[in-house]
């Protein structure tokens, strides 16, 4: 049976690549496409509900998943508004401050919710593979993250680059919010060896790309993802959906939980 979508956000970049994509998928029924007061034209090409009311549409289609790459505010009344109806959501949004993430863990208690800052397969991978290597690696390899992201983007550092860099700390067990260092200038002195930098470019229309940096004596290692299209978060975040579908609420599901 096909997975019922509703898409919020839907003239968003990844918004309206996840709706394209379902629209043309028979394993996917487009129920709805929501959009902020006065952005609604030329949603009517899915011919499917048009709406500014995510409400509205769940208590239309009150079995589909909502997918949401909006930003934090909205995501929030998201996961209030799928409480109140019963819905279940899929979430892409990336820049919630910590509170705004145990706002999303709390609620998971009651809806089935899931929330990745990258849906793509290669992140997920690296993520698994991540603390392997730091643990081989040990403490003389220096770590080090770098993101690139199109001019547009509105938050940094990236949400993937915090939870590459969160992976790692956790793999040498230290806490992120002492070892991070997100800024760097001027006389700084010597880097730390417990430190994890993270540094941010803009610019253009890069898609998404991460390096992880292992800087030891005499070498490096350098693994980089590079997103070539959205399409490849797009289709993350209907698998995702196709598996919360059958899923009850009791935590906040991740990628690697779809992954499994
Ligand atoms: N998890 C992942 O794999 C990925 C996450 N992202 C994240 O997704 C988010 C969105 O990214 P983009 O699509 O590039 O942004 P965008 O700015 O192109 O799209 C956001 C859309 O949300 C709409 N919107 C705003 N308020 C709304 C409301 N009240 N109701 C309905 N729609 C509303 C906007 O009008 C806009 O069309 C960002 O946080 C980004 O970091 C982006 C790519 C992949
Ligand atoms: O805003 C984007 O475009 C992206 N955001 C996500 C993030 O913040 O990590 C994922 C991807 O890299 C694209």
């Amino acid at each position: 049976m096909a997975t019922e979508i509703i898409v919020l956000g839907a003239k968003g970049r990844m918004g309206s690549t996840i709706a394209r994509l379902a629209d043309n998928d028979p394993d996917y029924a487009l129920c709805a496409v929501i959009e902020r007061e006065g952005n609604t034209d030329g949603l009517e090409v899915y011919s499917t509900f048009v709406s500014t009311n995510l409400q509205d549409a769940l208590l239309k289609y009150p079995s589909a998943v909502v997918i949401d790459f909006t930003v934090p505010k909205v995501s929030l009344d998201t996961v209030k508004c799928c409480k109140e109806v019963g819905g279940k959501a899929v979430i892409g949004t990336t820049g919630f401050s910590s509170e705004e993430l145990s706002y999303l863990k709390e609620n998971s208690k009651d809806i089935s919710l899931l929330w990745a800052p990258n849906m793509s397969v290669g992140i997920n991978v690296l993520l698994k593979i991540l603390p392997q290597l730091v643990k081989i690696l040990g403490e003389k390899y220096d770590l080090e993250i770098s993101e690139i992201h199109h001019k547009f983007k509105k938050d940094a550092p990236s949400g993937t680059a915090l939870k590459l860099a969160q992976c790692l700390a956790e793999a040498r067990g230290v806490d992120l919010d002492k070892v991070g260092k997100f800024c760097r200038h001027g006389i700084i002195g010597e880097r730390s060896s417990e430190e994890i930098g993270v540094q941010t470019l803009r610019g253009g229309d890069v898609v998404g790309d991460h390096t992880v940096y292992f800087l030891g004596p005499g070498e490096r290692i350098e693994i980089t993802h590079r997103a070539h299209s959205r399409e490849t978060f797009a289709q993350g975040a209907l698998r995702a959906a196709k598996w919360l579908a059958h899923q009850k609420p009791g935590k906040l599901y991740s990628m690697s939980d779809v992954l499994n």
